[in-house]
């Protein structure tokens, strides 16, 4: 068995512990108890179709051995169910269920289930706890820093709070089940860590692609504590997005846009966001940062599998309204987080929609 890691998110009286390694999953009763998660009250775990069918079996098994009293809420897979609908649906499960204020939600999945959820505790009852239990490599980024959120059709995470976990149990095992697809998507935002905040891990990156590909669990491991460590030293310094944490939203700005005008489906979050941060780069040198920035980005993300060319059906106009609906647009100004080195970006306000058209355009041009 590999190495098992803990980092702290430090964030006073709501500082929360992350524990990574394999079959962590077993040890989820102790630790529920140790973190104060109330065992007189019914806990509800939301999860998925497809991941409920790998790794519910075991976590209902291991808190009930516990001494849990377990509720499960099953959503459909995919983005679609991060909805005001699926929303309202669980609520009224959690009340036929009875569960109360002491009552906890445990979010088995990827960053859907964990933003759902996560928006669920935030507002059962004006706010219950809850524990993040991610399943993908993407959800090294979305269980870690409490934005929780559904979606409008019109635009992305447009409905939703603050809300940190009490803990996040990361078992490494339970990625061996990823679709290799998925597996891609969630390194977009591994590397996107990387790219905001250590160039050396975005060699690493590079270097350790194919291991990162075949889910050597000793590369996952080492990448997921990384990426959770940046996450975790933006968000302790600032929880709420005054400034310093949007440099989490790097290929966002134009990701998020991608992502609605897809219908929510057609390009997973980390394709979009891998697209948006080509795009990134692109506008980086445009305004005078050195060209390797955007061969460098374009190539690493390339070598974990991900897109780099915006789908040409996309149309541009609604791409540049999408963005205007996002919450990037500020004072009548798109907020962009722009690289200036490798691993340090900064916040730009003044990008004209004129350039970021021609870049929208010339992503749909890439090879
Ligand atoms: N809150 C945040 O800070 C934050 C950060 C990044 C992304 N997000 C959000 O996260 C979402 C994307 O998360 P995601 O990429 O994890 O998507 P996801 O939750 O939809 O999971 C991806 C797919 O993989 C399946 N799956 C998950 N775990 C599995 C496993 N272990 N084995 C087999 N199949 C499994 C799911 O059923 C789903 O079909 C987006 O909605 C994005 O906006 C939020
Ligand atoms: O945690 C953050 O802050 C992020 O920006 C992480 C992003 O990867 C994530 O996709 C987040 O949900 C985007 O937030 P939003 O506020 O732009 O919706
Ligand atoms: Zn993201």
């Amino acid at each position: 068995m590999g190495e098992k890691r803990e980092l702290t998110v430090e964030l006073g009286e709501r500082s929360y512990p992350i524990y990574i390694g394999e079959g962590i999953l077993a040890e989820a009763g102790k630790l529920f108890a140790q973190h104060g998660i109330s065992a007189k009250s019914p806990v509800m775990i939301v999860s998925d179709e497809a991941v409920a069918k790998h790794h519910l079996p075991q976590l209902q098994s291991v808190l009930k051995e516990a001494g849990f009293s377990i509720v499960t809420a099953i959503v459909p897979s995919g983005e679609g169910s991060k909805s005001l609908a699926v929303f309202e649906d669980l609520v009224g499960q959690g009340l036929k269920a009875g569960m109360d204020r002491k009552s906890t939600i445990v979010a088995l999945g990827g960053g859907v289930v964990g933003d759902l959820a996560g928006y669920v505790a935030a507002a059962y009852m004006r706010g219950i706890k809850f524990v993040q239990v991610p399943t993908t490599i993407l959800a090294h980024d979305s269980s870690v820093g409490g934005k929780v959120a559904v979606n409008h059709p019109l635009a992305k995470n447009i409905i939703g709070a603050f809300h940190q976990p009490e803990l996040v149990l990361y078992d490494l095992n339970t990625l061996q089940t990823l679709p290799q697809r998925e597996v891609s998507a969630g390194l977009s935002e591994v590397v996107k860590h990387g790219l905001i905040w250590d160039a050396e891990f975005v060699t690493w990156c590079d270097e350790n692609a194919d291991r990162l590909l075949a889910l050597d669990p000793d590369a996952l491991g080492y990448a997921l504590y990384k990426g959770c460590s940046v996450k975790a030293a933006v968000v302790s310094q600032d929880e709420r997005e005054n400034d310093l944490r949007a440099i989490l939203n790097l290929g966002h700005t134009i990701g998020h846009a991608l992502e609605a005008v897809a219908g929510y489906g057609e390009l997973l979050h980390g394709e979009a966001i891998s697209i948006g941060m080509v795009g990134s780069a692109m506008l980086a040198v445009r305004l005078g940062a050195p060209e390797e920035i955007y061969t460098v980005t374009k190539h690493v993300l390339r070598r974990v599998g991900l897109p780099t060319k915006l789908p040409e059906h996309l149309d541009t106009e609604a791409i540049m309204d999408a963005m205007m609906h996002d919450k990037k647009f500020q004072e009548g100004t798109m907020v962009f987080i722009v690289p200036v080195a490798l691993g340090r970006v900064e916040i730009n306000k003044t990008v004209s929609s004129a350039l970021v058209r021609e870049i929208v355009e010339e992503l749909k041009r890439e090879e």
